[in-house]
């Protein structure tokens, strides 16, 4: 016992080491590019004349479309003009410093080349290209992080998979899915594409603890860096918590953590769903969830002809106009010390900076409650000569209660989010 005590903080700390060693990029990119292709981008919502209101890559279930009709599709996907390199830009573009592609989705077709199953883009369309090698080459060339979502319980397309009630029995052997499916999947994509920053699981329905334990190990066996994010299942603990769609957390949450989120109301492609959301309410949620001590997630739906759609692009490009001007505010920041949000913003933080993220500019006098320690300058953080804005600290010795006054100019130096530096 004496001897495994002694032990034990170090195979902890050693854990440790290794986990943040292994979320070191991922916590200093606070910003990433989520992606929704495959099959689904072809009925784009609708079904034999029938649009569906929900989420587009659900398709399938929600038409209950039979496998020999929804596996027609493949012999129709013809992405010419997919272009890596498009992708990637429009990612590095916004700032953004991960993709998180759909590698398989739940409907089961592999956007990649794979021996395990038939069903993929380089054996079953005229395109016959594997995207996913193209994306990962672009990515490694321009040092971004290429991840893959996988969907390793629900696959429609499998008699053993989970989920598909209305092609096949209800009984499945699950474990014969995973061998013969998942795992060789995993292999494939952690094997053939270099290093995989991260897999991206999801709905783990019923996967057992063991199930997605041996899910685990294969993947820290083959890539010991790549992270593994929050939909495993089988309560099995992975490197970070993802909330639920679309889901911003009221205040700040502890440890690493992610929002999975839409420009629109759909993932995968959707012709007519034109809901996007505002690049100014995306920067301010980017500022927000960076300083509640969160990664964000964004989400495009490529066209079946491999092409994001423009108003994704130039919302996305407007997100990253703000971002070449104030990224130093959400790269590599902690949550705010405040930890509660304020009506005129948020903070995130570095060592010996605060940056306050100044949605409603108040345009004069602002205060700053707490703040203990001794301020040596404040700035616009767009200011390039960082011009210091005058401030006043007061101390209330009765109440110990320390204030500080900034006078800020009369103009928002920025009509999204305006930064002051402390
Ligand atoms: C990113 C999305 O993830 C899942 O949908 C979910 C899964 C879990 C929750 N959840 O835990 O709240 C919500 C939507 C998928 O079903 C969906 O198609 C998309 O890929």
């Amino acid at each position: 016992i004496a001897l495994l005590n002694a032990f034990t903080p170090m195979i902890f700390a050693q854990k440790n080491i290794a986990q943040d060693e292994r979320m070191e990029w991922w916590r200093d990119a606070r910003f990433g590019m989520f992606i929704h292709w495959g099959l689904y981008a072809i009925p784009a919502g609708e079904w034999e004349g029938k649009e569906y209101p929900q989420i587009g890559e659900w398709i399938m279930k929600n038409a209950r479309i039979p496998v020999a009709e929804y596996e027609k599709l493949a012999q129709q996907f013809n992405p010419v003009k997919f272009n890596a390199h498009d992708f990637v830009m429009t990612a590095k573009n916004a700032g953004m410093k991960y993709i998180t592609i759909t590698s398989k989705h739940h409907d089961g077709f592999a956007m990649f080349k794979s021996e395990a199953s038939k069903y993929n883009i380089v054996d079953a369309t005229p395109y016959g290209k594997d995207v996913i090698k193209a994306l990962a080459d672009e990515c490694h060339k321009q040092e971004l992080k290429l991840c893959f979502y996988y969907s390793q319980s629900r696959d429609w397309h499998e008699p053993n998979g989970l989920d598909n009630d209305w092609d096949f029995p209800k009984e499945r052997d699950f474990q014969k899915y995973l061998d013969e499916k998942v795992k060789p999947q995993l292999t494939e994509l952690l094997t053939n594409y270099g290093l995989v920053g991260m897999i991206w699981f999801d709905t783990p329905m019923t996967i057992s603890e063991e199930q997605a334990q041996s899910l685990k190990n294969l993947v820290r066996s083959l890539q010991p860096a790549c992270i593994i994010s929050g939909r495993l299942g089988g309560g099995v603990e992975t490197d970070y918590k993802s909330t639920g769609d679309n889901v911003i957390p009221a205040e700040t949450v502890s440890g690493d953590w992610e929002v999975p989120a839409t420009l629109n109301n759909t993932w995968g492609f959707k012709k007519n769903d034109h809901n996007w959301k505002s690049p100014e309410a995306l920067t301010r949620l980017l500022f927000d969830i960076a300083a509640k001590g969160g990664n964000y997630l964004l989400n495009v739906g490529p066209t079946a002809e491999g092409v994001i759609p423009q108003a994704s692009v130039d919302i996305l490009a407007k997100v990253g106009k703000w971002m070449k001007t104030n990224s130093e505010c959400i790269y590599g920041t902690k949550a705010s010390p405040y930890k509660m949000e304020f009506k005129w913003g948020n903070i995130t933080q570095k060592p010996g900076k605060l940056y306050l993220g100044i949605f409603n500019w108040p345009g004069s006098d602002f205060y700053l409650e707490g703040l203990k320690n001794k301020v040596k300058k404040v700035y616009l953080l767009s200011d390039k000569q960082q011009k210091v804005l005058p401030f006043k600290e007061y101390y209330n010795s009765d109440t110990d209660h320390h204030r500080l006054k900034i006078d800020l100019p009369e103009e928002a130096p920025d009509k999204v989010v305006s930064v002051v530096v402390i």
